[in-house]
């Protein structure tokens, strides 16, 4: 009787052979490798099946640590999950995880070669690659970027015991450096070698980010940096918010499959110029409730996420408002229209494929603002609109808000777990989403409001005013406050904003926001569509 093949590094008497009706050549043709007598591995649908009942054993559903079901004969892998194929040691080697919703854990299998010629085993990995990643790059090289001190702290072990071995079963190169000062991430990017790299990975809050682009975006070549090297993210810190968006998720494992798996996306970036300063900011700019919650709250940073839902309670009560001037130029006010547009958008043919260099095929009316390769090389593009400093364009809507309770403009949906604030989020449509209400409003009211962000009700409410927008200009009427770039604090002073479609690039899991979209935009007549689920990552 054979012996039974076990999936082991230590199980040295595998044999793998063909199916004996098969040549080798018509095998690999469809795809199945039959090793000894109880093991296939095959290709099915979306998935790697290897039959295989020892590992379908070991891999099987446990409650408490104990095995649920029935026992199986053999485990599908997901092709998403496939990390790596090579061959070792004479034996054929591959790396996987296993993924909940929460985690994702490396897993390897080991069986010796014996019959199999290396070309047929070759052959047989590059085809189990190929459906593994797809378009997305093999083998990235990676400048990771470790805060210790982002969020509650933990980004250390998480990096070390969670995101790494992920990381390295899937064959990356990796350059680590732990932040050791604010700023530092600036001054790595700034002078980071463009051509050693695909990608840049804080690991961190929405904090490093911010600075990896901004050094980028400072260097004499910003513009060729900032379209050859993603932006990645590995969620450390309270609000995650790029990570809710490009990854689909706010827990580390998951994230680091979805940078393995990841795809280079346009992203639009906005110039904030304030004084004689310009930065670029990815996510957003608050002003009122929001940014008060996110920076008037540092002393319950201890909480995580929790923080910033205290701090809008407590805010709501004491029905304080953020007297201002906007000036904005409009590009869609009406709801209905804004869900028409994120429909023709995301319905677009290419869509879930869209690319880098892809983003001048969008139909934004802002579309004239792309970066060309032309212009690839050189340092930020030029401000279309001037700076806070100029006089204000004459077409821009200019309005006294005395009774202001909350400005957001947003280029990204989630600005961190359970907040999708911006539906109608595009990652390169060149358009800005701006979210503006009354503070005036009752407090059940604003409670009612706020809860509606996580229930995906937010942007139907009439209570709050929602545009597609491409530029603007704040200027606060009180002397202090807070102001939020990206959730960075920047001096209470006047500041102005404009935006440039498609100017960075990040690995995103699709090509494209995880957001689910304003509720209805999937419907014919843009109506509420009550009951749908927000997707929350
Ligand atoms: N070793 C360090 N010591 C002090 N500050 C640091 C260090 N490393 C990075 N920083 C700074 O920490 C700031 C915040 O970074 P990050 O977004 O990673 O965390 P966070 O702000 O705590 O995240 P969140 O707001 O989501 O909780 C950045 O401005 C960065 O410059």
């Amino acid at each position: 009787m054979a012996s039974e093949p076990r999936p082991s590094d230590t199980t040295p008497m595998i044999s793998v052979a063909y199916d004996a009706t098969e040549s080798p050549s018509a095998v690999t043709a469809k795809e199945a490798l039959k090793l000894g007598h109880d093991v296939t591995l095959s290709f099915s649908g979306d998935a790697l099946i290897v039959k295989d009942k020892a590992i379908a054993k070991r891999e099987r559903s446990k409650f408490c640590g104990v095995p649920v079901g029935a026992a199986k004969s053999e485990l599908p892998i997901p092709f998403y999950n496939v990390l790596w194929a090579e061959v070792t040691e004479s034996a054929l080697l591959i790396d996987y995880a296993t993924v909940s919703k929460s985690h994702a854990r490396p897993r390897k299998l080991k069986y010796p070669l014996d019959g199999v010629t290396l070309e047929d085993a070759a052959a047989w990995i590059e085809e189990l690659l190929k459906r593994a990643y797809g378009t997305s790059q093999r083998r990235k090289r990676a400048k990771v970027l470790v805060n210790p001190l982002a969020g509650p702290g933990g980004a250390d072990k998480i990096w070390e015991h969670t995101v790494k071995p992920l990381f390295e079963a899937a064959r990356m190169t990796l350059d680590v450096s732990r932040t050791e000062f604010h700023g530092e991430a600036i001054a790595i990017c700034e002078k980071l070698d463009l051509d050693a790299y695909d990608v840049v990975i804080p690991c961190s809050g929405d904090g490093l980010p911010y600075e990896v682009f901004n050094g980028l975006g400072k260097r004499p070549d910003g513009r060729r940096a900032l379209r050859q090297l993603a932006v990645a993210h590995i969620p450390c810190g309270s609000g995650n918010g790029l990570s809710c968006n490009i990854n689909g998720t706010y827990k580390p494992g998951p994230a680091a499959l979805a940078i393995i798996k990841g795809v280079r996306t346009p992203l639009d970036l906005m110039s904030v110029t304030q004084g004689d300063q310009r930065m670029l900011s990815f996510l957003s700019q608050s002003f009122g409730i929001v940014a008060e919650c996110d920076l008037g709250t540092e002393n319950l940073r201890w909480m995580g996420a929790a923080r910033f839902d205290i701090g809008v309670v407590q805010r709501i009560f004491t029905k304080r408002t953020w007297p201002c001037e906007v000036s904005v130029k409009t590009v869609i006010s009406d709801k209905d229209e804004i869900k028409a547009h994120y429909r023709k958008e995301t319905n677009s043919a290419d869509f879930h494929i869209r690319r880098e260099g892809d983003a001048a095929s969008s139909s934004s009316p802002n579309a004239d603002s792309v970066s060309s390769e032309n212009e690839a090389g050189e340092g930020l593009p030029p401000l279309k609109y001037g700076s806070v400093n100029d006089k204000l364009p004459a077409d821009w809507e200019t309005t006294t808000l005395d009774d202001l309770g909350n400005f957001y403009c947003g280029n990204m949906g989630y600005m961190a777990p359970n907040a999708n604030f911006f539906a109608a989020a595009l990652p390169n449509d060149g358009l800005m989403d701006l979210v503006i209400n009354d503070g005036t409003i009752s407090a059940m009211k604003y409670v009612d409001l706020m809860t509606s962000i996580e229930s995906g009700h937010f942007f139907n409410n009439p209570l709050i005013s929602y545009r597609k927008i491409v530029a603007y200009r704040l200027t606060p009427k009180q002397k202090t406050g807070y102001l939020s770039i990206d959730g960075e604090a920047v001096p209470f002073e006047p500041y102005q904003v404009e935006i440039h479609q498609g100017l960075g690039t990040v690995l995103s899991k699709r090509g494209r926001y995880e957001i689910p979209g304003p509720m209805g935009w999937d419907r014919l007549g843009s109506g509420v569509v009550e009951g749908k689920s927000n997707g929350t990552p």
